[in-house]
């Protein structure tokens, strides 16, 4: 028998299945062609099930429960017995029910899906994950904030954490990597200070997922290094629209390593198919009120709904004597290497198509970490990445409980797992043989030594130097990346970075640090250090531009528009009792057929009447009422046709208020038929606007509003309408609305 036959303590069924229990799917990448493949990790995971729909309802020892309600008294307003094992039971594992949160990036969300390569790496690394052309490698991602705890809001300004684990048939490979390609430090050394600094203050444990505050100011001022990546921070970066709407990077440089052991260095980037994406600040705020869980819960409907979120996976290859040629060091975490300077080559995709079942036993309990590396890929000595290799493996010892959460199902290989580590809490398998031990006549386990061929080794890498305590003066220049990355942005980024820059260091008491971060801002730029000290009072300091610098396009969002697909976007349609039934419909239909998820938001939920006869045959459905949903929940949005349903709406302050917050937040707005009226009445942006402007099927009043006089008897007028619209809700929003009211 081998080892991981032995592995599977639990057997269950699938949520649907109505059989008897499955010995689990018995997973050796090994017993076909060594190749592991996308449902490799699903079949294995088909072991750990447990479906209890219908099972009699047991102890953890088996022993049938029949009365789970009331505890064992002496009589029946008696104290309770200590003898009721029930109740112990029940109570101690309940008790125990919690594990400490991830240090950092403790709120997430996860999904299963497949990286598929389509151009093969050969000539750069052995790793059969980049070699094997056509295979599709199960994955498993976890999105995440970095600063707040468990149950803090999605929308917060913060990185977002992106980490994918690549069960491969040589083992599993992390790419732990963030939304932005830089760090805020260099060195691991400064990783507790840094995050000490940025999460709530200790002596009140305020503010709660924000880095607007005094002490994570003050280590910027304190530590020049952080301000490229707080120049990524300010930026709509910050803030993603969805998870699937965001860019991934590995942010250190690796090493792609061939077989024989020539190493290229390597950065690893993710691009999204739906474009990068934002919220606007305002609107972020408001979402953390109104959905905490916005993005977790936009993950989840999209893989439900079946719009699979996308990735291509681009890589930045470069030799030891281009990287000697380049202006940066590669081991400088706080920096990056332009596209235009060295391009992405696109070697794949990749696609979450499942979640998860129990986000405990999955997503909680997934551990990432640097160091799960494969045959083919190796790490560089950056000392911020140096001392990642220690943390995370140190961490999950007490997180997870012990040396044996490889064995928790979402953690497993696909690969074969044979060792001698044995013992230790939560020890699953069960070991075979009398021994535990290399080298062995005595026989036992004896897993043998893999050929080199096939095992790992390290890049052959030449190290010498004196011991010492000092970073290196390739690390020095803190200013000039800050600068390209400002001047690469379009003017509403640029607009949204300096406003972001004022309510962060608008939130902080003292003015010492303000005036400290505003001359680091000033060395960076000073028409950004003008725009910032007009926003919290203070005039910057002189300072010398850096410079000259090119701008580098592939840094702003606004060259990363995506495909314009309508997948999952949320369309709300505004309509009370009497729209006008057949125009909805073909406006949902239409819209649907794009991939959008078109909603009613209607004065009151349920049942929704149609003025007119030739309406749809099934009764309309308000999916929210005007109480329980938000315009900033979101996408775009319309108002129905249908003289009584208008009548109503544009009476309403909650209606004018809904219209006119989706405009300031730059989202498609739609009208047909008596749905201009509600417009000219919610009287966007404090004017009385003439809602004939523009009329006509899907005309745009001005960019993103669209008016239209479409009734259900000019089918062609109104798709004509919902086209234009559709396309204005995939360029997603118009930026220029949602610029703050300028300072300067
Ligand atoms: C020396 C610097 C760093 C240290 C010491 C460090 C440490 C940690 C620790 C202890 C965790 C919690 C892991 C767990 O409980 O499973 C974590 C999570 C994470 N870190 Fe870092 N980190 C560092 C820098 C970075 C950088 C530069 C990135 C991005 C490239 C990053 C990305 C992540 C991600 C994505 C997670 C969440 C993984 C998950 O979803 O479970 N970290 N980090």
């Amino acid at each position: 028998m081998t080892e991981t036959t032995e592995q599977h303590e639990t057997t269950g069924q699938r949520k649907t299945d109505t059989g008897p229990h499955r010995a689990p799917a018995h997973v050796h990448a090994d017993q076909r062609d060594g190749t592991a493949r996308e449902d490799d990790k699903q079949r294995q995971l088909d072991g750990f099930r447990v479906g209890a729909e219908g099972a009699t309802l047991t102890t953890d020892q088996g022993v049938p429960v029949a009365h789970d309600d009331d505890s064992l008294k002496a009589g029946e307003r008696g104290p309770t017995l200590m003898e009721d094992f029930q109740l112990r039971e029940k109570l101690t594992h309940f008790d125990h029910e919690r594990i400490p949160e991830r240090v950092v990036h403790a709120r997430g969300a996860g999904a299963y899906g497949y990286f598929e390569l389509y151009d093969s790496l050969a000539e750069y690394t052995r790793a059969s994950l980049f070699t094997k052309t056509g295979v599709r490698t199960p994955v498993f991602v976890r999105f995440s904030t970095v600063g707040g705890s468990r149950g803090s809001a999605d929308t917060v300004r913060d990185v977002r954490g992106f980490a994918v684990k690549f069960y491969t048939d040589e083992g599993n490979f992390d790419l732990v990597g963030n939304n932005m390609p830089v760090f805020f430090i260099q060195d691991g050394m400064k990783f507790p200070d840094f995050v000490h600094a940025v999460k709530p203050e200790p002596h009140n444990e305020i503010p709660q997922a924000s880095s607007a505050h005094d002490t994570l100011w003050d280590f910027v001022w304190q530590q020049p290094e952080t301000m490229h990546m707080m120049m990524w921070l300010m930026s709509d970066r910050a803030v993603p629209r969805s998870f699937r709407m965001m860019q991934g990077f590995g942010v250190h440089t690796f090493r792609l390593v061939d077989a024989q052991g020539r190493a290229t260095f390597v950065k690893f980037h993710w691009l999204p198919r739906l474009g990068v994406h934002s919220l606007a600040w305002d609107e972020a705020q408001q979402v953390a009120g109104a959905d905490p869980d916005f993005n977790r819960r936009d993950l989840w409907d999209s893989i439900e709904a079946g719009h699979f979120p996308e990735w291509e996976l681009g890589l930045q290859l470069i030799s030891e004597d281009e990287a000697r040629a380049l202006d940066v060091d590669l081991l400088d975490p706080t920096k990056l290497v332009p596209e235009e300077r060295v391009p992405l080559r696109i070697v794949g995709r990749m696609v979450l198509d499942r979640n998860p079942e129990n986000f405990f036993a999955e997503t909680e309990q997934a551990a990432f970490h640097l160091g799960n590396l494969v045959p083919g890929i190796d790490v560089s000595e950056d000392p911020l990445l140096q001392a990642r290799l220690f943390s995370y493996l140190d961490t999950q010892l007490i997180r997870l409980g012990g040396p044996n959460f490889a064995q928790i199902p979402v953690n497993r290989p696909v690969a074969d797992v044979h060792n001698n580590q044995r013992d230790g809490y939560h020890q699953m398998r069960v070991h075979q043989g009398e021994s535990s031990y290399e080298r062995n006549t005595v026989g036992g386990g004896r897993p043998a030594q893999a050929d080199p061929s096939v095992g790992y080794d390290s890049a052959p890498v030449n190290v010498e130097g004196t011991k010492l305590r000092r970073r290196a003066g390739s690390f020095s220049d803190h200013y000039t990346q800050a600068a390209l990355f400002w001047r690469s942005m379009s003017e509403v980024e640029q607009e949204h970075i300096a406003a972001a820059f004022g309510f962060e260091l608008g939130k902080v008491g003292r003015v010492e640090i303000r005036e400290g971060v505003l001359e680091h801002i000033a060395r960076v730029d000073t028409g950004l250090a003008e725009r910032v000290g007009s926003w919290i009072g203070l005039k910057p300091p002189e300072a010398e531009p850096v410079g000259p610098l090119t701008a580098s396009r592939a840094l702003s969002q606004r060259h990363r528009p995506g495909d314009g697909s309508l997948c999952a976007r949320k369309i709300a349609v505004l309509a009370a009792d009497g729209l006008s039934g057949a125009s909805f419909e073909h406006v949902r239909r239409e819209l649907a057929e794009l991939g959008a998820d078109v909603e009613i938001v209607a004065p009151h939920a349920g049942e929704v009447s149609s003025e007119d006869s030739a309406g749809p045959a099934k009764p309309l459905t308000a999916a929210h009422s005007l109480l329980t949903a938000k315009s900033v929940i979101f996408d775009a949005v319309l108002v129905a046709d249908g003289r009584r349903s208008t009548d109503v709406l544009r009476a309403r302050p909650d209606v004018a208020e809904f219209l006119r917050q989706a405009y300031r937040h730059g989202k498609a707005i739609g009208v047909w038929g008596s749905g201009r009226d509600v417009l000219a009445a919610a009287r966007l942006n404090g004017e009385q606007r003439d809602a004939a402007v523009g009329h006509g099927a899907g005309t745009p009043a001005e960019e993103g509003v669209l008016v239209a006089d479409g009734s259900a008897a000019e089918d062609a007028a109104l798709s004509e309408f919902t086209a234009a619209f559709g396309a204005a809700v995939g360029r997603h929003r118009a930026w220029d609305r949602t610029l703050p009211a300028k300072t300067v």
